[in-house]
């Protein structure tokens, strides 16, 4: 069939039709549409737009590569100059976002560019961003399947991250040029078939593992959009001059590793001597400004917050709402993995509580635009040590009170005064959710006995992974309801506890599954002893 190609002025119609042709490639326009897809061209209202019917047989010239080679880079270029070729750079016109009050019940006008530095609203409230969604939903469930899905595995600058392949639903104003990305996200989904059958007589059990990160734990996920943002606005804001955060660990890794590969200075607040040596180490590795603070995590998050409001120093928690349009997108990459079938449970450890509000963003994004016909239930996890949001909700969600929280082997949400507890408790009772909590021993418990089964999982894993075996204890989840534990961290950043664990050498903790090594002398026989005294084989 042939082409037709039409150049048209454009008459300055919906730009809802003038889909930005420049952020798609070719196979996503054949994907999308497999007969014919009409598209307009570098519209933006006023410039020249070309009206084409394509299909696969009969590729739009303008569009695609005219020979089999002309699609592939040259040796000289990066991904970022192919992009560039492909006119895959600049972002599309048709979707848009803005900060919003957090403010669900009672919604107001008030609203920010996302090009302005401000973290709450005039009243003190925490903030969202909202999309355009009437733009969004211009273009079916069909089309945004095939365009999430044709991005998977690829190194396309820079749809082949996980977060970006859904870029016009996290950050869709921003130039792709000014993307910090470490191809992250597009995480496993891990079939959890031993743990389920034999702990849990379950038979759909999947555990997400957001762990296996660059840096090792999800919060990649909502730093990339974070530091992606502060590379833009450094070009225009001059005084900004670095970017902060309190942190327990894996906030302080992210924000440094994405920090270097931009050449952003990091400014790190930690308590001392309460986060494991692997995450202290990380943000050292990366030139990060680290301050090791004699205090606990929220004095560090009070000082990260006075600190920011007297310097421009661009705060990098999850105050800031910008990342969890990131870590939003773990839910729908959940759904897609699932072929947008959505789960019966989502479990999540929660500390300060901004990672479940964005699973449950995420995943109401997906079924509003009609992606997927429901939401799952939401469960967030916490350390019996540090369990603000479980008071509150055996309280029965009555006056919120932040608690002084206690050592914990799951270290990175030792916290008692959660930031985001509003936008959590939102999210938990918009799902049907539940909270749950896991002593020190069940939540060591729980880790060692994933890792029996083939994982090797971190202590925030393993307080979720307890949560879950309660709630199926009491068949609050059914032995065949699908189940997604969210793994939040690499267990490789918590060896010191582990070795603890299998040492035997927690005060006052039976460590019911440890596996300490033996120490064997260099001799044949007494090898061959210590192999019969573990294999009952007749050796
Ligand atoms: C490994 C890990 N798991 C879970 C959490 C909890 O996430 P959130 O603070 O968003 O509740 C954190 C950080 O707080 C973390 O670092
Ligand atoms: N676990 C976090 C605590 C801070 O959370 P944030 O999401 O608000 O940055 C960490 O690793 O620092």
């Amino acid at each position: 069939m042939a082409g037709v190609a039409h150049g048209n002025a454009c008459k300055g119609g919906s730009l809802s039709e003038c889909l930005h042709v420049k952020s798609l490639r070719w196979k996503e326009c054949t994907l999308s549409s497999p007969a014919h897809l009409r598209f307009s061209r570098k519209c933006g209202h006023g410039v020249s737009r070309v009206q084409a019917t394509i299909s696969r047989t009969d590729p739009n010239p303008d569009v695609v590569p005219s020979s089999p080679d002309a699609g592939k880079r040259k040796h000289t270029d990066s991904i970022k100059d192919e992009a560039r070729r492909h006119g895959l750079l600049e972002p599309p016109t048709t979707f848009s976002a803005k900060y919003v009050p957090f403010s669900p019940y009672t919604p107001t006008d008030e609203c920010y560019s996302l090009d302005e530095i401000v973290y709450r609203s005039r009243d003190g409230k925490l903030l969202d961003v909202q999309h355009d969604m009437e733009a969004l939903k211009k273009y079916d469930s069909k089309y945004w399947k095939s365009l999430f899905d044709s991005r998977v595995g690829k190194t396309t600058w820079p749809f082949g991250s996980g977060v970006w392949s859904k870029k016009e639903w996290v950050l869709p104003e921003l130039d792709n040029d000014d993307i910090v990305s470490a191809f992250e996200g597009n995480s496993n989904l891990f079939w959890a078939e031993r743990f389920g059958k034999e702990m849990l007589k379950m038979n759909d059990l999947w555990v997400k593992h957001c762990g296996i990160s660059h840096t090792g734990s999800f919060k990649d996920l909502g730093m990339t959009v974070l530091v992606s943002q502060v590379n833009k606005l450094m070009k225009t804001n001059k005084n900004l001059i670095g970017v902060g955060c309190a942190s327990t660990g894996d906030t302080s890794a992210a924000l440094s590793a994405y920090c270097a590969a931009a050449g952003i200075p990091a400014i790190v607040f930690l308590p001392a001597n309460k986060i494991s040596i692997a995450q202290l180490v990380q943000p050292i590795a990366n030139g990060a400004i680290v301050l090791s603070l004699d205090t606990d995590f929220d004095g560090c998050m009070r000082l990260i917050r006075d600190v920011t409001e007297q310097v421009p120093i661009y705060l990098a928690n999850s105050l800031n709402s910008l990342r969890l349009e990131g870590q939003k997108t773990a839910a729908i990459e959940i759904c897609q993995q699932f072929d947008w079938e959505v789960p019966d449970w989502v479990i999540v450890p929660g500390g300060n509580l901004g990672n479940i509000y964005a699973f449950y963003k995420g995943f109401v994004m997906c079924k509003e635009l009609g992606l997927t016909d429901r939401i799952p239930r939401l469960v967030c996890a916490q350390a019996a040590n540090a369990n603000p949001l479980y008071l509150h909700y055996k309280a029965g969600w009555k006056n919120f009170e932040p608690v002084k929280a206690s050592p914990t082997f799951a270290s990175a949400i030792q916290i008692g005064d959660p930031v985001s507890i509003d936008r959590a408790v939102y999210a938990l009772k918009n799902s049907d959710g539940i909270v749950e909590e896991a002593t020190e021993e069940e939540l060591m418990n729980a880790a060692a006995v994933a890792d029996l089964t083939g994982m090797f999982t971190c202590p925030h894993t393993g307080v979720a992974l307890s949560a879950l075996m309660k709630l199926r204890e009491k068949n609050v989840i059914g032995p065949t309801d699908r189940t997604v534990v969210v793994s939040t961290a690499h267990g490789l950043k918590f060896t010191q506890s582990k070795i603890a664990y299998h040492s035997k050498e927690i005060t006052g903790m039976q460590a019911k599954y440890a596996n300490p090594p033996l120490e064997v002398k260099a001799d044949l026989g007494s090898v061959m002893d210590a192999l019969r005294s573990k294999l009952s084989l007749a050796l």
